[in-house]
């Protein structure tokens, strides 16, 4: 069993008297900024020029400067701009105001792991990764719960690396549902494989072949929607608080049959090759590479991709069915 550290087992100490520069406001960098700030650290949010989210960081009470100006303040930079634009942001803002004994800080290990970027060896490297989304990252905080995370030590230049990476997982409410060691490798690897082939990709696949399987099969697409998309969270839910033991428990026994008779054979061996494969795609840098390269040419895919899927079906029907259920379209996910 990993050695799991919770707020008992960690002092927020190491970040007192230091300023934490947030570089970003968006899903992560909002979150830290203010989960941060109200368990009493300083912070300020380092921003590019002309930002539109310098207004929004203000009205939550946060100090804003700009990216160099932030750096230079602070003693640990957290940077939480999308992974390929932080080496450029890196070289142009942050490496030249980045003076010895400072904390370069990553939520991701995507730069580090790939040679993005190469600090320099008097500063601290370590990245702080809760395990969920920005926005969620913020909600269980303001409920007073947390969100696991794990962190690792890239560079230990001060010899407070380890302490001062504890310390922000606590100042973010990490600790609060528990926090483990990892290496940039574990992390960078184990999030892309998480977010590419189940719960992101894996996901919604399999929801987008449930809903097209019903409808091409003559049922309404509403029934359809609630049938694969909306009860997933509800079963989800169970499963997230009590394990597949506690949601089969609540399931009928019919169910419960066809989960094990008709599952294995929906994601079946030609899916777990699918995932050894893209495992070993993730573990070479060839997904990095190509990720890379389609930020270059402009997301040309990402964007073909993003509007197909605001034009398809269950997008459509989804978006009126939420509008009726006041509870689930009220809850913003606007920074
Ligand atoms: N999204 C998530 O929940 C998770 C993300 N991470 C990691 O956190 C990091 C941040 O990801 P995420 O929160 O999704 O990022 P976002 O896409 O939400 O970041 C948006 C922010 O980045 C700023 N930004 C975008 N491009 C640039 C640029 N070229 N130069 C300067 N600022 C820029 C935007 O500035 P402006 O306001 O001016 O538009 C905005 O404030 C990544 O390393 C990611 O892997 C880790 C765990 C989960
Ligand atoms: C699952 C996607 C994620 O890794 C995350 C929210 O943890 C991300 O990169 O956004
Ligand atoms: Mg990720
Ligand atoms: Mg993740």
């Amino acid at each position: 069993m990993a050695t799991m550290y919770y707020d008992q087992d960690v002092s927020l100490s190491p970040l007192e008297n230091k300023t934490v520069a947030i570089i970003g406001y968006g899903s992560q960098a909002h979150a830290h900024a203010q989960n941060l700030n109200e368990s009493g650290v300083k912070v300020v949010v380092g921003l590019r020029e002309g930002s539109p989210s310098v207004e929004k960081a203000q009205k939550a009470g946060l100090r804003v400067e700009t990216i160099e100006k932030a750096v230079q303040e602070a003693d640990v930079i957290m940077l939480l701009i999308p992974d390929e634009h932080q080496a450029k942001t890196y070289a142009e803002s942050i490496a030249p105001n980045l003076t010895a004994g400072k904390a370069l800080v990553f939520g991701h290990g995507f730069n580090i792991h790939f040679g993005r970027i190469v600090p320099p060896a008097d500063v601290d490297v370590f990245l702080v990764a809760p395990k969920g989304p920005g926005h969620m990252l913020r909600r269980v905080y303001v409920e007073g719960a947390g969100m696991p995370g794990i962190f690792a030590v890239y560079q230990d230049a001060t010899g407070n690396a380890r302490e001062l990476a504890l310390a922000y997982a606590r100042g973010i409410g990490c600790t609060r549902a528990g926090v483990l060691e990892t290496t940039f490798k574990e992390e960078t690897e184990t999030d892309l494989f998480g977010e590419q082939a189940v719960l992101c990709g894996g996901l919604t696949s399999l929801i987008q072949n449930g809903f097209e399987t019903l409808v091409a099969a003559g049922y309404q697409p509403e029934i359809a929607y609630f049938e694969v998309l909306h009860e997933c969270k509800l079963i989800i839910d169970l499963i997230y608080e009590k394990g597949f033991k506690g949601m089969r428990y609540s399931i009928s026994n019919t169910a419960e049959y066809g989960d094990y008779v008709t599952g294995p054979k929906v994601v079946a061996a030609e899916s777990r090759k699918a995932m050894e494969e893209a495992l070993a795609r993730i573990q070479s840098g060839e997904f990095a590479r190509e990720f890379v390269a389609e930020t270059e040419a402009g997301y040309p895919k990402m964007k073909q991709w993003r509007e197909a899927m605001n034009e398809h079906p269950l997008e459509v029907v989804g978006a009126k069915l939420r509008n009726m259920m006041p509870f689930i379209s009220k809850k913003e996910l606007e920074v």
